[in-house]
């Protein structure tokens, strides 16, 4: 056993590192709390809504300290990315070891967590990483300095089989309280089920409270106006979402907009489940006059690169992106003004991340799903092919989570007889009872939902019998 880590000096206090290096004037919600209980060496278990600034409870803190390294385990490669183009923008010693860093660049990395004292201050890193005998070997030279100062998991959910994003890789993460049982933990995430956060808190074996500090926030974003729209195969959806967006235009021309701002410059995300589909969307709404581009695993990275790049800086011809689920995760726009799903998602918490996309400057933002029983069922297929599919390491509880989570979401399109914001807090078992009087379909007209309902949706019959000939067993690939 090691002796305990010395006092780390501490720089001026945290407001003015929030200005001077974050450039933020005031701190959110829990933010100060977080930070002065990480600063105190507290294991911390931080879940929040999407967009509240949890990357700064563990951010500020690594740079508050004068030395050491804090290790960041993230999921996706886009997170880890945007996260060190920001802090290197900010000033920051941080960098990533991932497949995308090139051999001399990783060399560099290695030499300095070899030296014991790492000049890094966050070092963004996959799960499957850490799990290699090398990594470990380094970290371990860093840890005996006494200048590992922190180990945080971004996105927890995914160490657990019941999360929606489960990576098998998650679950080695135990290693790091028992080899480096000095080293505090922050463990980070906006969608844990009461299991989920069970299985997190077991898994990385964090101590019982004082010890651990908890912080629960509501996963409620007030400013998101939910809606859910009900369709039928035969449904025109294209012609519904551009007389909405036309709307938008129409009443942003109908204000005095600042010079040169365009009417049309209204940011949005359009969510496909094919590749196929969203290039057929994007050049539909091109050719309606909307500024579409679309995005999926099938450009070169360069094609990605340059539409994300544009859209960020809302480039003209860019405001809409058509996309397959993995855009936006990590890129941090904040005034996007709308997400739609074109079709249902595969699962509760998927829908609650990608809607979160939406609003982060905390201004008001749409949320449209289109829902149709027709796509209920096609999902529901490749929901089930997913779980059957005997994947070695597949579980009976990642299974399960799967099915579950994706009927919850079916359970939330069909139901008219309670608030969005209220059913969302239901499913992740937040006691918030939120306030959202206009700011769902549901507050915002009862009976005017019933009706859309009734008129959209096609018969469960008709369904059925379709169902039973084999009509939405198609299978397709989805990206
Ligand atoms: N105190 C603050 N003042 C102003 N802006 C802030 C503050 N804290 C964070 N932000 C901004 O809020 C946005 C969202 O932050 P962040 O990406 O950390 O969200 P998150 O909680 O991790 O959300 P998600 O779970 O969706 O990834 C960022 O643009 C960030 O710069």
């Amino acid at each position: 056993m090691m002796p305990p880590k010395p006092f780390k000096k501490r720089k001026p206090d945290i407001d003015f590192t929030l200005r001077r290096v974050f450039k933020k004037t005031t701190f959110r919600s829990v933010q100060r709390q977080v930070i002065e209980a990480a600063l105190e060496g507290h294991d911390v278990y931080l879940q929040a809504a999407t967009g509240l600034g949890k990357s700064l409870c563990f951010q500020l803190p690594a740079v508050q300290v004068e030395y050491g390294i804090t290790i960041v385990v993230s999921p996706l490669l886009s997170i880890m990315s945007n996260q060190v183009d920001a802090l290197l923008e900010a000033g920051i010693n941080a960098a990533t070891l991932n497949s995308t860093v090139g051999y001399e660049d990783k060399l560099k990395i290695f030499r300095d967590l070899e030296c014991g004292h790492p000049k890094i201050r966050l070092l963004y890193v996959t799960p499957e990483l850490c799990a290699t005998q090398n990594f470990r070997k380094k970290l371990e030279i860093v840890y005996r300095q006494r200048e590992l100062n922190r180990i945080v998991i971004d996105e927890a959910h995914c160490i657990s089989e019941w999360g929606h994003d489960f990576r098998p890789a998650f679950k080695l993460l135990s290693m790091f309280k028992t080899e480096y049982p000095l080293v505090p933990i922050t463990a980070v995430t906006a969608t844990a089920t009461d299991r989920v956060r069970e299985d997190i808190v077991t898994i990385l074996r964090l101590p019982p409270p004082p010890t651990l500090k908890m912080y629960l926030l509501s996963t409620a974003r007030s400013s998101l106006h939910y809606e859910v729209r009900f369709k039928n195969d035969e449904a025109n959806i294209l012609e519904d979402f551009l007389s909405w967006l036309r709307s938008v235009h129409q009443r942003r021309q109908e204000r005095d907009l600042p010079e040169g701002e365009r009417s049309d410059a209204v940011s949005g995300i359009i969510y496909c489940q094919r590749r196929q589909s969203c290039e057929e969307l994007a050049a539909a709404l091109r050719d309606n006059g909307i500024g579409a581009k679309c995005y999926h695993a099938g450009l070169t990275n360069d094609e990605k690169e340059e539409v994300a790049r544009s859209w960020l800086v809302d480039k003209p011809g860019y405001d809409v992106i058509v996309a397959t689920t993995a855009f936006g995760m990590g890129i941090d726009k904040p005034n996007v003004r709308f997400v739609v799903h074109w079709q249902v998602s595969k699962s509760f918490e998927g829908y609650y991340q990608e809607a979160g996309r939406a609003g982060r400057d905390g201004k008001a933002a749409r949320c449209i799903l289109y829902y149709s029983r027709e796509d209920r069922d096609r999902t529901q297929y490749l929901v089930n092919l997913e779980a059957s599919k005997k994947r070695s390491g597949t579980t009976l509880g990642e299974t399960l989570g799967k099915v579950q989570s994706f009927a919850s979401l079916i359970s939330y399109c069909e139901s008219t007889d309670i608030c969005r914001h209220q059913a969302i807090c239901d499913y992740f078992s937040d006691p918030e009872k939120p306030v959202c009087e206009w700011a769902c379909d549901y507050c915002k007209d009862k009976d005017a939902l019933k009706r859309a309902k009734m008129l959209g949706l096609a018969e469960e019959e008709w369904v059925s019998t379709q169902r039973e000939v084999g009509a939405y067993t198609v299978r397709y690939e989805i990206e």
